[in-house]
């Protein structure tokens, strides 16, 4: 078996206990073992002379193989296939409110709940964004050069051990500027799949024959069109390669670094009146009902990501004062944007049958011989349908599935709509942002993804093959939030993403389902299918299609925006340092703080964002 053993029970001892965390003082407490708390951990603790404290809700799960494996947890974040989402030893299983726009539908909010966090539950998707969505970090949102595209390269670059494609899609060619957009050193391995089934090339060379290019190097700044996609696994074991297993496992023998698992921060301690302002002091955490307190030397480093800081804030009486009073919680700081700000990638999903014998994923299911020969191939070789991540991945432009017509009238329904709304100063940047990239074409507006089973639009029926092509908007206009409604730390926050509440989100996805549709209908995939099955070929007309979606919205789990980083007139909520506005010594460090949606997935982001943190916090304190 190449996978590495951990030969214990779960969960898995960390290296401290709740009773000695609370004695230590340490220079930083990070809240969150997640994705960008343990980038901060391992980096900050490379200093022997600087102590580190970790706390996370989770459990430590070292060489979980539900975790490790890449089909065994989840191909798709939110479908309820796979062992991960939906099960409480990984997932946090938020719910949103029911959405208005989607005629009430509740949709789940699939969290990690782990050390490692959300990248221990992921699709492992790994994609860079254009350089234009990281370009207006640095101009639109007033955060200088340094978050750039090029001032982020070096700590992309950071993360990464990149190992080239074997495989190579239609229509892409070896360049070698793919290999110098990525690192060798880092602790991610990044890889690309060597196994695909029947459904994957075929997609590729339909999508080629109605205009869509092969993408050879989707992460040297221009992330459009289709890509042979890569993915955070490790390509000589096979086995996801996540912040657990990359950021915390090797480092977790450094003495000035404390990891206290199962342990749900409360509260952040603030004292107010020195010079230096409104100070934290500590953390109050709690283990087995008990609470805690440890107290803290420099910084408090909020990780828990987009969903869960902002509950931590509003629980400590930072953020706005009106909720705070409603729950009787004193305010420290007045901060009405903490939880406002919620962006999420809004998808729709449909469904194809595929003819008999075309292999897909659907065949593990049904057929216990087949997943017995693949279980045995992944155990003694790495290799075979386990190793399976989705290969196929195109960010395209809108202008490449509608129309010049259907855009123009579209772009005027949207400067009608957002004309009509009282916008807040940073929608106004955000928006005029949006509205010029669409009218350049420079980035994805609506992504295409290929997943070779079914079970997703639709229940699978046992036996039969499916192709599920999942429809993203990249660039939404909708604004949501995230706040408390309730003093309890350990209950859900109220999450509104608020999908397709500007008509404009709908009619992208109405417009890249039916363009999915005529892709599936193009050969040479269409010879391998057996017909629309989710929607069914009923379903015809932009109203048809429109009440369709309506049903079939998901998230694709990268919400953030809740701490955006963005000037003060802007009304943001972390500085170019990441520091919170207006206190002395908390710093944000997730997901939350990315200020609008970018064209891809977000974890290599998220890692490079943690990365360039970590810089910054050791350049405050020359350590
Ligand atoms: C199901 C799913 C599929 C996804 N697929 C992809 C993909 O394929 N590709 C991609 O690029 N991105 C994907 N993403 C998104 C990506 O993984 C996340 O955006 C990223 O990992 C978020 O990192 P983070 O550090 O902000 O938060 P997280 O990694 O979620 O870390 C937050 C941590 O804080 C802990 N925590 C929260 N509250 C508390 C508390 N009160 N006390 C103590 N600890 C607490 C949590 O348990 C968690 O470990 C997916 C996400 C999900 C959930």
């Amino acid at each position: 078996n190449l996978q590495p053993q951990y030969n214990g029970s779960y969960p898995a001892p960390t290296n401290t206990d709740a009773s000695s965390f609370s004695k230590t003082k340490f220079d930083f407490v990070v809240v969150g073992g997640g994705t960008a708390g343990l980038v901060l951990a391992y980096r900050l603790s490379a200093n022997p002379k600087v102590s580190v404290g970790v706390i996370e809700a989770g459990q430590y799960r070292p060489d979980d193989p539900f975790i490790g494996t890449p089909t065994a947890g989840n191909l798709l974040g939110n479908a309820d296939i796979g062992t991960l989402l939906g099960n409480p030893t990984y997932d946090w299983m938020f719910q949103s409110v029911p959405q208005t726009a989607l005629n009430g539908l509740v949709i789940d909010y699939p969290r990690g709940k782990v050390v490692g966090g959300s990248s221990a539950i992921n699709s492992m998707i790994w994609q860079r964004a254009s350089d234009v969505d990281y370009d207006n970090w640095n101009t639109v949102f007033g955060n200088g050069a340094g978050w750039s595209a090029k001032g982020m390269q070096s700590y992309f670059k950071r993360v990464e051990s990149w190992t080239e494609p074997e495989l190579l899609f239609p229509g892409q060619k070896r360049v070698p500027a793919l290999a110098t957009e990525h690192g060798t050193n880092g602790p991610i391995s990044v890889s690309y799949d060597t196994f695909l089934f029947d459904v994957e090339a075929p997609s590729v060379a339909a999508a080629n024959a109605i205009g869509i290019p092969t993408n050879s190097n989707p992460d040297g700044g221009n992330e459009t069109y289709i890509a042979l996609t890569a993915r955070s696994v490790d390509p000589k074991t096979a086995v996801r390669s996540y912040a657990g297993n990359a950021y915390y496992q090797p480092v977790i023998g450094r003495p000035n670094l404390k990891l206290l698992s199962q342990a749900v921060v409360s509260k952040i301690n603030f004292s107010k009146g020195g010079k230096s302002g409104i100070v934290a002091t500590g953390v109050n955490y709690i283990v087995d009902g008990k609470t805690y307190t440890v107290s803290v030397g420099k910084e408090v480093i909020l990780a828990a990501g987009s969903l869960k800081t902002p509950q931590i804030l509003e629980l400590s009486g930072v953020g706005n004062k009106t909720i705070l009073s409603n729950l009787g919680i004193p305010v420290v700081l007045d901060f009405p944007q903490i939880g406002e700000n919620l962006q999420d990638h809004p998808v729709t999903l449909l469904d194809f049958k595929v003819k008999p014998g075309v292999l897909t994923l659907d065949r593990l299911n049904y057929n216990k011989t087949y997943a017995n020969e693949q279980e045995a191939l992944y155990n003694n070789s790495a290799s075979g349908a386990l190793t399976y991540t989705e290969a196929v991945i195109g960010p395209l432009p809108l202008q490449a599935t509608v129309n010049s017509s259907t855009f123009n009238s579209m772009y005027k329904n949207l400067t009608t709509t957002l004309a009509k709304r009282k916008q807040t100063p940073i929608q106004k940047a955000q928006y005029a942002a949006l509205e010029s990239m669409v009218k350049g074409g420079e980035v994805g507006w609506f992504e295409l993804t290929v997943v070779p089973s079914g079970g997703v639009a639709s229940t699978a029926v046992n036996g039969s093959n499916y192709l599920t092509s999942v429809a993203i908007e990249l660039h939404p206009f909708g604004r949501g939030y995230v706040h408390i409604n309730s003093t309890d730390p350990n209950a859900q926050p109220v999450i509104d993403p608020k999908f397709l509440e500007i008509p404009w989100d709908a009619e992208v996805l109405v417009h890249g389902s039916q363009w999915i549709r005529k892709w599936m209908h193009t050969e040479p995939i269409a010879g391998l299918l057996d017909g629309d099955n989710v929607p069914g070929s009923n379903v015809q007309t932009d109203a048809q299609w429109d009440a369709y979606i309506r049903t079939a919205v998901r998230t694709t789990n990268h919400p953030l925006g809740t701490t955006a980083m963005a000037s003060r007139a802007l009304g943001g909520v972390v500085d170019p340092n990441l520091k919170i506005y207006g206190l002395a010594n908390v710093r944000v460090v997730d997901a939350g703080i990315i200020p609008m949606t970018i064209g891809v997935a977000i974890q290599s982001t998220v890692y490079a964002m943690a990365e360039k943190a970590a810089d910054l916090v050791k350049k405050s304190y020359g350590i």
